[in-house]
């Protein structure tokens, strides 16, 4: 079962009104990046590669068409018991954009990131809602521990 938009708030801290959605709440972006070096996987590690921040033009991330790494301004917490979803903010999706997101596992926080997609040139202000987290409740094998968790929340 997904729950309430009230519930997901309780979950992330102060968030604004304009944020709460019925069924979610919306996470804002923080900053957005082009990735310039290769990542990597393999069959007993990865790396990230190295990115550089999208520079502002009045303010405003002016992003041509490409793949973009953007940071959600929310820290995120998946309460026991539950399994988070992120979905593109449909004005994304209705100028030609789209957020591309993973499994958010119970007992992950952090500010997280997800694949911004640009079809059509877009201009997005930092602090901008792009994204909604919804929350559902899930059985689940332990909690999160990977390499992402506590990313980029007090001072990381
Ligand atoms: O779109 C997403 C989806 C998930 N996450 C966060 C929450 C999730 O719990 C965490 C780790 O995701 P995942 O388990 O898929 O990472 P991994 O690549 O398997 O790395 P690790 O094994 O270190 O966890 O990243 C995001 O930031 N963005």
């Amino acid at each position: 079962m997904f729950r309430a938009g009230s519930f997901v708030a309780e979950q992330l801290g102060p968030v604004a009104p304009s944020q709460k959605q019925p069924n979610g709440v919306d996470l804002t972006v923080e900053s957005i990046y082009t990735q310039e070096s290769p990542g990597r996987i393999q069959t007993d590690g990865k790396k990230v590669g190295e990115r550089s921040e999208v520079s502002l033009t009045d303010g405003m991330y002016s992003l041509a068409p490409g793949g973009y790494v953007a940071r959600y301004t929310e820290t995120v917490r998946i309460p026991e018991g539950h399994i988070g979803f992120v979905y593109p903010r449909s004005t994304l999706m209705r100028n030609s954009c789209m957020l591309h997101t993973a499994v958010w596992d119970a007992g992950y926080e952090g500010k997280g990131e997800g694949l911004l997609e640009v079809h059509h040139p877009i201009e997005i202000e930092p602090g901008a809602r792009i994204a909604q987290l919804v929350l559902a409740a899930a059985n689940h094998d332990g909690a999160y521990d990977g390499s992402y968790q506590g990313e980029r929340i007090d001072g990381q």
